[in-house]
């Protein structure tokens, strides 16, 4: 069987690809995966790490106003259509599958006016632009929080699937996970991540922490988002971490970070908080503000009134209100465990089995 994966641009529209393509791998025994993304996005890193072929083509996607930029970004919109035509003739796909982000729009359009039967993923409560308007092609569109429904206006094709998480994550053990980083099994461990490219504004909090986190003797990983570590570490200057404390640009291993800590500190996009719930850990939210309808502060919003998350809004937002919060919290053993078991009960680790049943079933 042929599948081609497509979805790209951020770790929120890729990571979910990937499961998918690791759960098809898993259960078939003979598939053939091919992914499309672009060239620019994190997916030229990711997806050949994760093993899996990937073939490039060209598209952005539109700027808000009329300007020369966009008439620039339609004649790529061409080419990009022409080079999927020719990715999927060639591939020649049982099911073509998006997940989200500019780059599936040609990709699932072309396999959808070929006739090759066509699913798509929306991560979010709201959806994304691409997904809104594959959604009159495609023969399925899965979907991750119910509230997305009422977007879609055919909704016999829609089914509620939850979030993928990759199986690496659902798999890891936070002792093996602690000793495989080589920190003490009885010590608190603290991550925290901004999304798949960081978050300034978490960033610029977190650098006047640190410096207490080492006081305190407390183990974490801080990671910054590639584009902001060389600023951080410099605002950051002389300190002396311990082999237990870390700060990197990216985790490449992010079972491993997720599975081994006590408390995460992380931005709301759907896939990281998929992944917390999933694990079970505690968190302290921060949504990123201005992403489209606001979608981060719903997310990070409807997993504190399930008493699975501390919610801190980027307005709120400063060293002292989080440095108080993460210690208050790590202070107090039974709201860390209240926390744990809200956030077990709020995850949904068997989205990936709903999901490749969909899809299976569509074959
Ligand atoms: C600013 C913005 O609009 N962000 C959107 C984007 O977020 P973003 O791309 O940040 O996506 P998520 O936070 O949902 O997921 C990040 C993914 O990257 C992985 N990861 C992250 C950092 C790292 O160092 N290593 C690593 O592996 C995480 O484990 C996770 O699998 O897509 C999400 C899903 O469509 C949306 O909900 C977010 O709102």
């Amino acid at each position: 069987m042929k599948v081609l994966i497509s979805g790209g641009g951020t770790g929120g529209h890729i990571y979910p690809a990937i499961a998918i393509a690791n759960k098809l791998e898993e259960e078939l025994k003979e598939v053939e995966i091919l992914f499309v993304g672009t060239e620019k996005g994190l997916e030229s890193k990711v997806v050949p790490k994760a093993g899996y072929e990937l073939k490039t083509i060209t598209v952005e996607g539109f700027q808000r106003k009329i300007s020369f930029e966009n008439v620039k970004r339609v004649l790529k919109l061409f080419k990009g259509l022409e080079d999927a035509r020719k990715i999927v003739k060639k591939f020649d796909p049982d099911i073509v599958i998006g997940t989200g982000g500019y780059v599936c729009g040609p990709v699932v359009f072309n396999a959808a006016m070929r006739g090759i039967p066509t699913v798509i993923h929306e991560q979010n409560a709201f959806p994304g632009i691409t997904n809104k308007i594959l959604a009159r092609f495609v023969d399925k569109i899965l979907i991750s929080f119910e509230d997305a429904k009422k977007y879609f206006p055919n909704s016999d094709k829609v089914v509620f699937t939850g979030n993928p998480v990759r199986k690496e994550i659902l798999t890891a053990n936070k002792n093996e996970a602690k000793r495989k980083l080589g920190i003490a099994e009885d010590k608190k461990m603290l991550l925290c991540v901004g999304g798949s490219g960081g978050s300034r504004k978490l960033n610029d909090s977190m650098v006047n922490i640190i410096s207490n986190l080492v006081k305190e003797d407390i183990q974490f990983i801080h990671v910054t988002g590639k584009n902001h570590y060389e600023k951080f570490i410099d605002k950051l200057g002389e300190i002396n971490l311990k082999k237990s404390q870390k700060v990197v640009d990216y985790l490449d291993d992010m079972a491993t970070a997720l599975a081994a800590c006590d408390l995460v500190i992380c931005s709301a996009g759907a896939i990281t908080l998929a992944e917390v719930t999933a694990l079970g850990k505690p968190s302290i939210i921060i949504p990123k503000a201005y992403t489209a309808e606001n979608h981060q502060e719903y997310n990070a919003k409807s997993l504190e009134n399930k008493g699975a998350a501390m919610v801190i809004l980027e307005k709120d937002l400063n060293s002292k209100v989080l440095n108080d919060m993460i210690f208050k919290i790590l202070g107090d053993r039974k709201r860390l465990k209240d926390m744990e078991q809200n956030s077990k009960n709020a995850g949904m680790p068997q989205s990936i089995e709903i999901i490749y049943k969909e899809i299976i079933s569509m074959l």
